[in-house]
Order: C-alpha cells, then structure tokens, then sequence
C-alpha cells in the first residue's frame, strides 16, 4: 500500500511574511495528517515557512532545482542550497517552466539527478497539451517525458521519485481531469516505469494528479487505484481547502 502525498504548489503566491503566516495556517488546521503533506513556497519564503513549520509533519519543497552544484549561473538555486535551507522536496518540469521557462525533457532530466544526489526527493511533472489530448498522442507525450526524465536514474533512486501527471489543459483552468481519465494516465505512468524499472518499482513509485483538484473533487480522484496524491495549486492557498483534500486523501 503506497502512503499517498499531498503537495501544495504555491507557484509565484506570497510574500515572505504571507507565506509564514499561510503556513502556520495550515499546520493549525492538519496536526494529524496520516498521508505525507509538503507545500512549496518560492525559494524566497523556504526561511520563513521552515521555520513556522518546525517540528510539525509538514515538509517544504521547492519549485526548482539548477542542475549544477555552483558557479556562474545567476539567479539559480543548487540542490546543497535548498536542502541547507531546509527543503527535502523539489518540484521538477512543471508545464508552466517546460512552457515560459524553456524546459526541456533534457533539463528535466538534469535536474532531476541533480536533486538525487544532492538529497532532495525530485516531484517530476509530466502532461499533454489539450492538442495532444485531442490527436491521440497523450501515451506517447507521457512515456516519452516519463522516459526521459528517468534516463541515468538508478532504480534504489528512481523508487522515491514522485511522478506528478498534470493535464496542461486542467491546471488553473477548472477543468479537472475526470478520475477515470487521470487514473488511466497514472497507469501509463505506472506501466512505463515498469518497462524502465520492473515491477516492484512500479508498484512502489507514487504518482499524483495535479490540476485543479480541490475540496470537492478531491475524494473520488485520491480513491483511485493508479493515484497516489495530489499536486495542488490555487486550493493550497486556501488552508480550509488544503485541509479538505489532506481528509480526502487519510
Ligand atoms: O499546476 C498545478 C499544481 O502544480 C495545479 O494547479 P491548480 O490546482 O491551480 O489547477
């Protein structure tokens, strides 16, 4: 039985003291969650949420990791300087970097391992575009993120890993994918890591769903057999709502 996770995206939300206060918040309201909770502040807020957090369950993560350890490449952050900072989790390849960002499979992969040795458990995004979706290349969008993503990762490693399947055409739009519908691409994912890995890796990976899941959808998508979590953006923000989708998921 994989311990289902919830994380919070946070995406560009906050300022430092807004985020300190949204995370006091949410420990207040989730003291006894039994599913593994995270929320991802900017790399700005990781102080300040670590420490209003303390000593409760909640991890943090980060929304990105630089595949280079130092050196000149202004304005990026190393897995050594996240984790220092406190953070065990980091979000990898989310569509709204691979879409403004210029993301690519190979970066995604880069960072990927860069998160692993460094100590930090990777949150890699995978997801079709809705034209994807509509010409009937969402498998082959899938594998092939999910591929390459993975490519050098050793399977002791690639077991921790989280997979997040976020549909680009249901993320901040409204448009949740029906449970079903996720839970058969959770499946493709679930089947490419056991054509990478074996079996027992499939069977241990968790992989979440992403893209507006809230308080009222929540529960059907986390009953799901392929879905092991959610990654929440605008309902994170909201602690009753957060709360709401951690019930879901225990
Ligand atoms: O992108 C997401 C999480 O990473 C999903 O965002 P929404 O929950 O706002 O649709």
């Amino acid at each position: 039985m994989r311990k289902k996770i919830i994380a919070g995206n946070w995406k560009m939300n906050k300022t430092p003291s807004e985020a300190a206060v949204l995370a006091s918040e949410i420990r207040n309201k989730i003291s006894d969650a039994k599913c593994d909770v995270v929320v991802c502040p900017t790399a700005v807020c990781i102080p300040g949420v670590v420490s209003a957090l303390e000593g409760s369950s909640i991890s943090v993560g980060a929304q990105n990791v630089h595949f280079k350890e130092s050196g000149a490449y202004t304005g990026e952050l190393s897995s050594a300087m996240l984790k220092d900072a406190g953070t065990l989790y980091t979000i990898i390849g989310h569509s709204e970097r691979r879409q403004y960002f210029g993301e690519t499979d190979e970066t995604v992969n880069l960072r990927t391992k860069a998160a692993v040795d460094g100590g930090l458990i990777p949150i890699v995004c995978v997801g079709e575009s809705l034209s994807e979706r509509e010409n009937g290349i969402m498998p082959e969008t899938v594998c092939r993120q999910t591929k390459l993503a993975f490519l050098n990762i050793q399977k002791d490693d690639a077991e921790n890993i989280i997979i997040a399947y976020e549909p680009i055409w249901a993320i901040g739009t409204g448009k949740t994918a029906t449970a079903q519908q996720a839970d058969e691409v959770c499946g493709i994912i679930r089947n490419t890591i056991k054509e990478l890995y074996g079996e027992d890796t499939a069977e241990k990976i968790r992989i979440q769903y992403g893209g507006s899941m809230n308080a009222g959808n929540a529960e059907e998508l986390l009953s799901m057999p392929n879905i092991d979590g959610g990654l929440i953006g605008g309902a994170s923000l909201k602690p009753d709502d957060f709360a709401a989708i951690i019930k879901a998921a225990d």
